[in-house]
């Protein structure tokens, strides 16, 4: 798991490898780090021409001493120091020996326009509020400018923490961070502003992180193998109350999420059984109640469903249920209205909302996602899985994940119904509630990145390209699935 820490954690850790010196160590390891990366990046530094926006803390240090690594090498090196009075001492020497220029803001000529690369070292960390005029003038001008935007540790204007932004922040194509990823580079607007994150690895203590990022490895780790013992019971059965006569596809595609992701055993119970049986003859099928689908480990409810009193029968009836269940879609405009139905569960619940069906229960979600997620899974004592661009989960501990995976082609009617299949299946099979909603967003985003591959995608695609999704994070872990050996393709 990758973990991501807040930068007063970084500091924290910082502390200890400050005091113990010598001094401007860190800042080294960082700057070199850097300096490679932005090498890698140009191929060679002979030539380049490379301007650097320095502020005054020691991010804009971070830059000047990558700036005199590359000087070194040949590279033709522009600082521009946004408070010149201020700007790192050190670093200002070492970029100076090196042969760098150094220019104030209101330089005529600052080589942003012709710049090969560019480095964002106005502000870090110790970052707070909207980028100021003058920084924000730079960062605009930067891109517009033809060169490689590589941002020091946090695209400035981005907070490091929520990945919140205030106005203008550095579009960054690549963020070399330090120490540990900050949520802010995959969260929220911020994601979009880092783009592709290198960790520059200063040799930091960190304690256990509270907010991860699941990888394949991850995830493969915890997708369960069927055992040669397994049955269809044993492999979790999963519930469905979903759709309606008149709205089946919810229905049909959550069911075949459910089916697709841990084949055991799926039940269906609602008006949209037609629907349902006629896709999935695989699944066990009642237009009655919950109650008469037989014995089931989880439930799913609520996509399709609809909203009136009938439904919020179901609803209250699959929460009074001392099994895991899955929340979503119209069941969250329901509970929304009965917050009690969740909060007083003692088996796990999981609510999956996007941003309107969040503000449902009392609050916007803003520019903190984290933050929200984390505050109204607390609230409610469940599993919080806030859909976005990087899918949040969080669990009433405090305990969250940010996803990594996924592609903007998900953005399509249906989708989130087989999300909800991916997750309903995982719960029925005994999976911590938080796991199974960061596994399950993890599977459904790379598994949209895969059906996208082959074009425009809709949801149902998602359903034929889950299992070779599956397979595929299996093997990219170094997992080869029982039963296909190496023979698979
Ligand atoms: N600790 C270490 O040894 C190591 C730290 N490392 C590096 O240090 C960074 C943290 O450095 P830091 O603490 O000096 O803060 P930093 O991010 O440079 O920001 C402060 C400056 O920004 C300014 N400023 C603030 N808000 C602003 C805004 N909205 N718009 C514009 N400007 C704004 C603020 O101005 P002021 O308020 O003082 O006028 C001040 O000048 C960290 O990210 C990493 O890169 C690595 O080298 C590893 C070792
Ligand atoms: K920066």
């Amino acid at each position: 798991m990758i973990g991501l820490y807040t930068a007063a954690e970084i500091r924290a850790a910082e502390e200890p490898l400050l005091a113990a010196g010598p001094e401007g160590a860190l800042m080294q390891r960082a700057a070199t780090g850097l300096a490679t990366v932005c090498l890698r990046m140009l191929g060679s530094a002979y030539g380049r021409r490379i301007t650097l926006l320095v502020g005054a803390g020691n991010n804009g240090g971070d830059a000047l001493v990558a700036g005199a690594h590359l000087a070194a090498r040949g590279a033709r090196v522009t600082a521009v120091l946004l408070d010149p009075g201020r700007a790192h001492p050190a670093g200002l020497r070492a970029l100076r020996r090196a042969g760098g220029r150094v220019l104030d803001p209101t330089a005529e000529d600052n080589g942003l326009d012709r710049a090969d690369l560019v480095l964002d070292g106005i502000v870090g960390i110790g970052g707070s509020g909207g980028l100021r005029p003058r920084a924000a003038a730079l960062a605009e001008q930067a891109a517009r400018g033809p060169g490689l935007l590589v941002a020091v540790d946090v695209p400035s204007g981005v907070d490091a923490d929520t990945g919140a932004v205030h106005g203008t922040a550095f579009e960054a194509g690549t963020t070399v961070t330090f120490g540990a990823v900050k949520p802010g580079l995959v969260v929220g607007e911020g994601k979009g502003f880092a783009n592709e994150v290198r960790l520059v690895d200063i040799g930091l203590d960190l304690p256990p992180a509270r907010t991860h990022q699941l990888t394949d490895a991850d995830v493969a780790l915890r997708l369960p193998f069927p055992l040669p013992g397994d049955d269809k019971y044993s492999q979790g059965v999963v519930g469905v109350a979903a759709g309606s006569s008149v709205y089946p596809g919810a229905a049909v595609l959550c069911t075949g999420a459910a089916l697709r992701t841990r084949p055991g055993l799926v039940r269906y119970a609602g008006t949209a059984a037609d629907g349902v049986r006629a896709a999935w003859p695989e699944a066990i099928v009642t237009d009655g109640r919950p109650a008469d689908a037989g014995r089931v480990q989880a439930w799913v409810v609520g996509p399709g469903m609809g909203t009136d009193d009938a439904a919020e029968r179901v609803l209250t009836e699959v929460l009074a249920s001392d099994l895991p269940v899955l929340v979503d879609a119209d069941a969250l405009t329901l509970a929304a209205r009965r917050p009690g139905l969740v909060r007083d569960r003692s088996a796990p619940t999981v609510l999956t909302p996007h941003d309107r069906e969040f503000a449902r229960f009392g609050n916007e979600v803003g520019s903190d996602r984290l933050g929200a997620a984390r505050g109204l899974a607390a609230d409610l004592g469940a599993v919080l899985l806030l859909k976005g661009e990087a899918t949040v989960v969080a669990d009433p501990s405090g305990t969250a994940y940010v996803n990594g995976t996924g592609t903007p082609w998900l953005a399509t009617a249906g989708t989130g119904d087989v999300l909800s299949g991916i997750v309903g299946s995982l719960l029925a099979t005994g999976m911590d509630a938080a796991e199974a909603a960061a596994v399950g967003a993890h599977v459904h985003g790379r598994t949209g990145q895969l059906a996208a591959a082959r074009g425009p995608l809709v949801a149902g695609d998602l359903l034929r390209r889950l299992p070779d999704a599956i397979r595929r994070i299996q093997q990219a872990a170094g997992f080869v699935p029982i039963g296909l050996g190496d023979s698979a393709p």
